[in-house]
């Protein structure tokens, strides 16, 4: 806008005082030029100028607080506030019922040890009582005093139906939401005093891709383990690694935005392994992919818990996965551990029997279903059913 009022005010001045008649054309349209092209009042551009300068200094005080977490820290100010002047409990309907052994018996070594050292020396990721309430419109309890300690060489399952509270717990470990109660420590770190240094140790694989649509694959390997300081010598032959373990070579040179959802996941889950930080969260990371290329994740992710890091999964694809990867895993349920171990414990404690599902047609009749119950009951005497 300066420049094209400057411009015009120049006009008008070499217009208007070229001639007579210029002159008393100008007077006779009332048209105004300023001989002080800076002057403050129109056509003059100072006013502009101050804007600008001013819209300057504004703007680069609002990257200072976004890049200084300031409004997070109020955020959290406001929403302890908040929840002590409306009382929002912390503690849930279900945290009066009994609590698994299993749970009970991590809870209390967590609690025990001095989280800030256990997680330098041999466990990198500590969980100390971590809850997350939402009080956006309903008051929700997602995340309920979750305690827990993955070792070095560890691969930690989280299993839970939707809405368990898998992503909510992942977020607050890596600083994308707001922890309401208790604390966690990445090796050494806690996540409410230096989650910059928190997310310097991790590798976060996102339950939704966080890709940049146009980047290649291998640049945006490049820029990840850049970013992770893998001296720049090493970047290319780091990145063809992850690009050959996960069967990404002939997409390596595309578009991001040009791949399928499975190869989508593979890169994700490439850029959270790449560089080798000491903890990783993988966030249902073989979704959508094939077969071959979930045995080929499978792989990766075993050699990387082999070399020392700690990583923490969750999967769809349940058990399978589970005993695959995981050396421990935990089930949970509205925000809350119900059983915890490896999953072979699991399996001993909780999985006594079998589970027969049978899909009917809708338009099956009552005695045709009854029919089929009896045939259950007589084949499998002794069990039940239910339908
Ligand atoms: N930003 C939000 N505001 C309010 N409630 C939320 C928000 N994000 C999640 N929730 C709620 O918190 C609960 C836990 O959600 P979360 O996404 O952590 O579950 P999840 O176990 O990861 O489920 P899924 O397997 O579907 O990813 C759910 O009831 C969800 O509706």
């Amino acid at each position: 806008m300066s420049f094209s009022q400057f411009y015009q005010n120049y006009e008008m001045i070499t217009f208007c005082t070229s001639n007579p008649i210029a002159r008393s054309i100008c007077k006779f349209y009332n048209i105004t030029y300023q001989e002080n092209y800076f002057s403050m009042s129109e056509p003059g551009v100072g006013r502009l100028l101050v804007a600008m300068s001013l819209q300057g200094v504004v703007f680069i005080t609002l990257l200072f607080v976004i890049e200084m977490q300031c409004v997070r820290t109020l955020c959290r100010l406001v929403s302890a506030l908040f929840r002590r002047q409306k009382k929002v409990p912390l503690v849930g309907d279900a945290a009066l019922q009994p609590e698994d052994r299993d749970v009970a018996e991590e809870r209390k070594r967590v609690l025990e040890c001095q989280p800030m050292v256990e997680s330098m020396v041999g466990s990198p990721l500590i969980l100390q009582e971590l809850s997350k309430v939402y009080s956006s419109g309903e008051t929700l309890l997602a995340v309920d005093r979750l305690s827990l300690a993955v070792g070095k060489g560890e691969c930690f399952g989280l299993l839970g139906f939707n809405g368990a509270g898998k992503t909510t717990t992942f977020k607050m470990l890596t600083g994308d939401e707001t922890v309401t109660g208790g604390d966690a420590y990445i090796d050494g770190y806690s996540i409410l005093r230096d989650i910059k240094k928190v997310q310097q140790r991790i590798g976060y694989c996102p339950q939704f891709d966080a890709l940049l649509d146009h980047m290649t694959g291998r640049e945006t390997l490049s820029m990840y383990a850049r970013l992770r300081g893998i001296p720049e010598k090493y970047v290319g032959g780091c990145v063809e690694n992850v690009l050959r373990s996960l069967l990404l070579e002939p997409y390596a040179d595309k578009l991001v935005r040009s791949y399928s959802g499975g190869n989508k996941r593979k890169l994700s889950a490439g850029v959270a392994l790449i560089g080798g930080p000491p903890v990783i969260f993988l966030d249902e990371p073989s979704t959508g992919m094939d077969p071959v290329a979930r045995r080929l994740l499978w792989d990766a992710v075993t050699r990387t818990r082999e070399s020392g890091k700690a990583i923490i999964i969750t999967s769809h694809s349940s058990m399978e996965e589970c005993e695959a990867l995981c050396t421990r895993l935990a089930v949970m349920v509205n925000g809350q551990f119900k059983c915890l171990g490896s999953p072979q414990h699991l399996k001993s404690k909780f999985g006594s029997g079998y589970t027969l599902l049978a899909k009917i047609q809708s338009e099956l009749e009552e005695m045709d279903l009854q029919l089929f119950k009896d045939f259950i009951e007589s084949t499998f005497p002794g069990k039940h059913a239910e339908g």
